[in-house]
């Protein structure tokens, strides 16, 4: 039996099937339509790199409800501190009375995070929340108000992470007046500019230099890898040179790992691939095994330069969400999914890059770990085919997997698998997808 029939083996009905499309109408009448949904199946369990859905469907999951399921859905560890907790109380308030969870998760960020430095955290529900939180942490340590941000940038959907994000359509179209004080450079896309990470850095920092000025910059805010723009990994020696220039200008580097961190790019965070430390840290998504927990960890120095009551907010660090990150780290540390996603990518690119060179419909792959793309261009030139991509992820849906797309273009197919998806779930879904870019690519 081939990978793909056996992921078809796993379907019952087609996708979506009559109970999601109920369920779906019912939607219709309630939901805003501004919340969209990548595949309109409902899922009613999942567990590992598997979701079962309303019809019985059993899918693939490439997507890890956007790279945050790291390790896997329904992970004892986490399901087992979760009930525990819940069953103790689920909400007092950190503000109000504190409780051992919020300092323990600080404590293992404190070790986990890069950088020997005296630290300290606090912990929020999202990610957009924690990279707002830098943002003010930075502003309120230096003294100063300008944020330098990049293109392709994606940090978020409030008012403040609008601004700082890229993209228009979907994220910030009508949404304005944004939050002033906020600055785009060029970043580094190696594919399309064709710079090497120094080049690049130079371009970003004269540009900083010469129309803001470094000492009127409180933070420069960055994704090691660019993760809704793309999944852009910057050329080498890129986020070294700015480190570097933030360090020499009083500026606060600030890493934006909520989509890099927790084990995703083969690392426990992304910054330790070229050996940057970052000044404040954002990290979500993969924290807590899919409950609502963001943080930003960094320079004792700036966090504390908050007078108290300055940082917060009613739910930031729920217990049961710090109970469920207290498992997944548990998970990370004991499971080394660090390795497990190096091994991903040592299966994955070479798949890729052949299927490039057999359809010549595929102008990079790229990435770490696993956080990998593919940009999709029509052959023989670098003209971003979003209408090729689109018909690819759908044709992965069809056939049982649930795969992402990303990128300013809308060009880039991403794989985001749980870190602990089996060897065999993984050489399924690549098949169906290589057999999806195949077909598709000759249409
Ligand atoms: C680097 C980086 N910073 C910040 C965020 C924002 O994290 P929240 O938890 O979605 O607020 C993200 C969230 N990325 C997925 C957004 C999905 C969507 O809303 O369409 C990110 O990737």
């Amino acid at each position: 039996m081939t990978a793909t029939t056996e992921t078809q083996r796993r379907l019952r009905t087609e996708i979506p099937g009559p109970a999601s499309r109920a369920l779906q109408e019912r939607r219709a009448g309630v939901v805003a339509a501004g919340v969209s949904s990548v595949l309109p199946v409902y899922i009613t369990s999942a567990e590992g790199g598997l979701l079962t859905d309303a019809d019985g469907n059993v899918l693939i999951d490439f997507g890890s409800g956007i790279a945050v399921t790291n390790v896997g859905h329904a992970a004892p560890a986490v399901v087992n501190r979760v009930r525990e907790q819940v069953g103790l109380f689920t909400h007092t308030c950190f503000m109000v009375t504190p409780y051992e969870g919020y300092v323990e998760v600080c404590e293992a960020l404190d070790k986990l995070t890069p950088g020997t430095h005296e630290k300290r955290s606090v912990l929020f529900n999202s990610g957009a929340e924690a990279v707002e939180n830098a943002v003010k942490i930075a502003r309120a340590a230096t003294g100063r108000q300008a944020v330098v941000v990049f293109d392709h940038a994606y940090h978020g959907r409030t008012n403040l992470t609008m601004a700082l994000t890229a993209k228009s359509i979907p994220y910030k179209h009508g949404f304005g007046p944004f939050a002033p004080e906020v600055y785009r450079v060029p970043g580094s896309y190696p594919y399309r500019d064709g710079l090497s990470g120094p080049e690049a850095a130079r371009i970003a920092i004269d540009r900083i230099e010469k129309q803001i000025g470094g000492d009127q910059v409180a933070a420069v805010v960055l994704e090691p890898v660019q993760g809704e723009g793309g999944f852009i990994e910057p050329a080498a020696g890129f986020l070294p040179a700015l480190s570097r220039w933030c360090t020499e200008n009083g500026v606060v580097f600030v890493a934006d790992e909520v989509q890099t961190g927790f084990c995703r790019t083969g690392e426990w965070f992304a910054s330790t691939h070229e050996e940057v430390v970052p000044d404040l840290i954002a990290t979500a998504k993969g924290i807590a095994g899919g409950l609502p927990l963001a943080a930003v960890t960094g320079r004792a120095e700036l966090l504390d330069a908050v007078p108290p009551g300055g940082l917060g907010g009613t739910y930031g660090g729920n217990p049961i969400a710090c109970a469920a990150a207290l498992g997944s780290i548990e998970v990370m540390r004991q499971e080394n999914l660090a390795a497990s996603a190096k091994r991903i990518e040592n299966t994955v690119l070479p798949r890729l890059r052949a299927l490039a060179e057999e359809t010549g419909v595929i102008g990079d792959v790229r990435g770490r770990g696993a956080m990998l793309a593919a940009e999709f261009v029509k052959p023989g030139t670098t003209e971003p085919d979003a209408d090729l991509t689109k018909r690819i992820a759908q044709a992965c849906h069809q056939a049982g997997v649930v795969v992402l797309t990303c990128g300013t273009y809308g060009n880039v197919v991403r794989l985001l698998p749980p870190l602990s998806l089996s060897t065999e779930l993984l050489d399924e879904g690549l098949s169906v997808l290589e057999h999806a870019v195949r077909t598709e690519a000759v249409k």
